[in-house]
């Protein structure tokens, strides 16, 4: 499949409308992903990045019946991560000794991949490349988000290639921005930003400040992943922008896990005290054993206060709120209040272990959390009512 973007440009990359998850199980990407490729035509003939390994085959394929492999001058490899990265194996056995224009820790990183002394030509931010009335010009952005990616601006056609940044995992025919469901595709960007993105959001912000600095005009973004942002493309910008600034809406996420439903009665009654305390605050609840993990990622990252649940057991946490937890610790997130609650049984120590988890992953814990002894009774949830309004106050 291909499709015409402008005169120059044609996308040729891969809709994967079968993928459920992504990073092995680490993300889900319920709505599917694509791996943008894109061949641009000027004097000099360039591929910017390739697709995942599994479509290695169909994908030089498909550009062969587009051009003649011999009459692509270079390719760009704008990160080499193997979703984009996968085909160049095939597609250098026909073309060994085209130049791979990356940076040089990309060149490290695609030689540690596949093992492949291909021509590399490493480039820098402000290089640029001359392909006829258009240029390339070749922007770092180290650990955005690893440390080799980068993103190329094509002058002219006022397209910056921006690979994972500003993508998402949203598979779609319509291949624009304002031809799919705005919804969704906001969404699908979010839970982009939360999951991969948020522990990189100080250098996100300077990435961006210095790319502006530029003041080059842009009349679309070409991703990696999901849409091209064609109409309005500084929107996308200008969210990222308020994501990486420790973005959070009027939000309290409970989240828990429960054996036999007391750890569950706690967290509902919580949330019943919190809408009472503050009927305008959002507070949204769940089991994280049932719910998407990275849709709960998500959701805390919209949240300005999280409220962590699990009952004791066998002294320690539930699995689903401990590998949450772990989770929670990589993204970094900031300016975030927490507590912890529980059921227990006897020795009940895993609301301390939650307050640790969440101390460690950076939250503000605002008390010490609050337990119950097995199923709680009606004291004990006027108990509980009465801890919601005192973390109420306790995060403003
Ligand atoms: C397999 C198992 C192990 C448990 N281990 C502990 C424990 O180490 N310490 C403790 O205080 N309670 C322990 N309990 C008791 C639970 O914490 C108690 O039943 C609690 O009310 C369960 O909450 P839940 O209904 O939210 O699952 C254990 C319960 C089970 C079923």
């Amino acid at each position: 499949m291909r499709k015409r973007i402008t005169d120059k440009v044609t996308w040729v990359g891969k809709v994967d409308w079968e993928l459920k998850s992504f990073h092995g199980p680490e993300y889900s990407t319920n709505k599917g992903s694509s791996y943008n490729s894109y061949l641009i035509r000027d004097e000099k003939t360039v591929l910017i990045d390739t697709v995942w390994l599994p479509y290695d085959n169909e994908f030089v394929q498909n550009l062969e019946n587009e051009i003649d492999l011999n009459k692509i001058d270079y390719i760009v490899v704008n990160h080499s991560e193997i979703d984009h990265s996968g085909a160049l194996p095939e597609l250098m056995r026909k073309i060994p000794n085209t130049p791979i224009y990356c940076t040089a820790n990309g060149a490290k990183i695609l030689k540690g991949h596949f093992h492949q002394d291909w021509n590399f030509v490493t480039v820098k931010t402000g290089d640029t490349l001359n392909i006829g009335s258009s240029t390339l010009t070749f922007v770092e952005a180290p650990m955005l988000h690893w440390p080799d990616s980068m993103m190329t601006y094509m002058s002219g056609e006022n397209i910056l290639f921006s690979n994972d940044a500003f993508g998402q995992h949203y598979a779609t025919e319509s291949l624009y921005n304002d031809k799919v469901d705005n919804c969704e595709l906001f969404a699908e960007a979010i839970k982009y930003y939360a999951n991969i993105l948020t522990p990189f959001s100080r250098l996100v912000t300077k990435k961006i400040q210095e790319v502006l600095s530029f003041n080059l005009p842009l009349d679309m973004i070409c991703t990696s992943h999901g849409v091209i942002w064609k109409n309005e493309p500084v929107q996308i910008v200008e969210k990222y922008l308020e994501w990486a600034n420790d973005y959070q809406e009027n939000q309290i996420t409970l989240i828990y896990d429960t054996m036999w439903n007391s750890t569950r009665i706690m967290a509902e009654s919580i949330a019943e005290g919190i809408m009472k305390a503050d009927p305008q605050v959002t507070v949204k609840i769940y089991n994280s054993s049932k719910e998407d993990k990275n849709d709960i990622i998500t959701e805390i990252f919209k949240s300005k206060a999280i409220l962590v649940g699990s009952p004791t057991v066998n002294n320690g946490l539930l699995n689903s709120i401990a590998g949450l937890l772990e989770m929670i610790k990589g993204l970094k997130f900031k300016n975030k209040k927490a507590a912890a609650f529980g059921s227990y049984g006897w020795s009940g120590e895993v609301v301390k272990q939650i307050n640790q988890s969440l101390k460690e992953a950076g939250f503000e814990l605002v008390n010490e959390g609050i337990r119950s002894l097995w199923v709680p009774d009606n004291s004990e949830i006027s108990s509980l009512i009465d801890f919601s309004k005192l973390f109420i106050e306790q995060i403003k």
